[in-house]
């Protein structure tokens, strides 16, 4: 037999290889609503203004293409550990957390999981049910046993919060707990402010850890301390925790890669020991991350001026997925559809979970070239003003 005659045939990613059956579509009227990445009114990819502006500054400096350090690009990683935290933070002024850039969020999430794998109490990690597809096989290939929390309630298309409550009350002390910080994948659902303080007060009694996924700060509410609160609040009650952040929705830098991993620590010293341990994880995965993107992230957050034109952009890209959803929801009603789509509206981010079954997304993919991945998820981003009637017809149709 062949050296490599026993690798099999993998199957294409549920999320990305939406992406790639769209493109094999001839349909004219064919709508992308698979993979979470922002699209104009026009349906184009956009590339925001305030990057730009920094790479064109960026561009006037000169700068060499030397290694970064093995724990990133300083300016860029304390610029996003004080965005996360806001600059009143007593961690921020008194610099109690590890920080390292990472390969995007997910590659935050795989050097956190693999920290956690050799020093975390339990090597367990507790998972929403549903979550972000690639969360299960970045933490299984780190090392970790994952286990499921309920979260999502199909009869409500809301959270399960009693649920949530009772699975993690469970939870032997010392787990992880991995937690969506904002516009939770792929449901829109996120726990409400009081809900996050009931959970605080969980987690203190289980002696459970929190690690925070935060992909989407800014993207969600179009305020970047509205979608930061959780993290916030869980700080503020004296939790220690780990946190992932990723730079491509909010500014658009998908394909730059830019992202931090951070665990706040009780004094510097300890800081000192664990970005010691981080580093000598991420020197044995690539070395050093990419400077371009995380050079962008600095330049805009460290300008006043690119600064508040971000926010303004950054709103912008929240504003229209929610007016989209609106428009999406009042059309499926004047189609006469007489199902409740009041969780279009009410679940917030990038994702709506439509409660669409298998047969229903196999119907809209075959019969109306409209492509989302089979849990019913869709890509608000892909919806605009000019396609929003095509898919509530389509949706209706399968529906009705
Ligand atoms: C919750 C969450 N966490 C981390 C990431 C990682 O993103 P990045 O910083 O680029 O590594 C994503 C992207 N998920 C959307 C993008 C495509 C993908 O799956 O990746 C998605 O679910 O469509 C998330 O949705």
């Amino acid at each position: 037999s062949t050296l490599w005659g026993s690798v099999q045939q993998g199957p294409p990613d549920a999320i990305l290889g939406v992406t790639e059956a769209f493109k094999r579509d001839k349909n004219p009227q064919k709508i992308n609503l698979g993979a979470g990445a922002y699209r104009d009114d026009n349906g184009k990819p956009y590339v925001l203004p305030s990057v730009i502006q920094a790479e064109n500054l960026l561009a006037k400096k000169n700068l060499d293409k030397e290694y970064a350090p093995i724990s990133g690009i300083a300016d860029f990683c304390n610029e996003a550990i004080q965005l996360a935290l806001s600059s009143e933070s007593p961690i921020i002024k008194n610099k109690y957390y590890a920080s390292v850039q990472s390969i995007s969020g997910t590659g935050a999430l795989r050097v956190g999981a693999e920290f956690l794998t050799r020093y975390a109490p339990l090597k367990t990690i507790w998972v929403p049910i549903p979550t972000w597809g690639n969360h299960n096989q970045i933490f299984k290939f780190s090392g970790l046993e994952v286990k499921t929390y309920r979260y999502y309630d199909p009869k409500t298309c809301g959270l399960d919060f009693a649920g949530m409550v009772e699975d993690l009350s469970s939870a032997p002390s010392g787990s992880v707990v991995l937690l969506h910080a904002c516009a939770h994948n792929p449901t829109g659902v996120d726990p409400k402010p009081e809900q996050w303080k009931e959970l605080s007060a969980l987690f203190k009694s289980k002696g459970l850890f929190p690690f925070f996924d935060m992909a989407y700060q800014g993207f969600a509410s179009g305020n970047v301390d509205q979608d930061a609160c959780a993290v916030r609040s869980f700080l503020s009650d004296g939790h220690q925790i780990a946190l992932a952040q990723s730079f491509s929705k909010n500014m658009g830098l998908y394909g730059e890669r830019v992202g931090l991993f951070s665990l706040t620590t009780l004094d510097k010293d300890e800081a000192d020991r664990i970005v010691s341990q981080l580093k000598i994880i991420v020197r044995g995965m690539y070395s050093n991350p990419p400077i371009h993107g995380a050079r962008i992230v600095s330049e805009i957050l460290s300008n006043p001026q690119l600064m508040d034109q971000w926010l303004v952009e950054v709103k912008g890209m929240a504003d229209r997925i929610i007016s989209v959803r609106y428009q999406l929801k009042e059309l499926l009603d004047k189609e006469g559809s007489t199902k409740n789509w009041e969780h279009i509206t009410d679940q917030i981010g990038m994702f709506c979970y439509t409660g669409l079954s298998k047969d229903q997304v196999k119907k809209l993919i075959d019969q109306h070239s409209v492509y989302l991945t089979n849990d019913g998820r869709i890509s608000m981003a892909g919806v605009t003003s000019k396609n929003v009637g095509y898919l509530a017809s389509a949706m209706h149709k399968v529906t009705s």
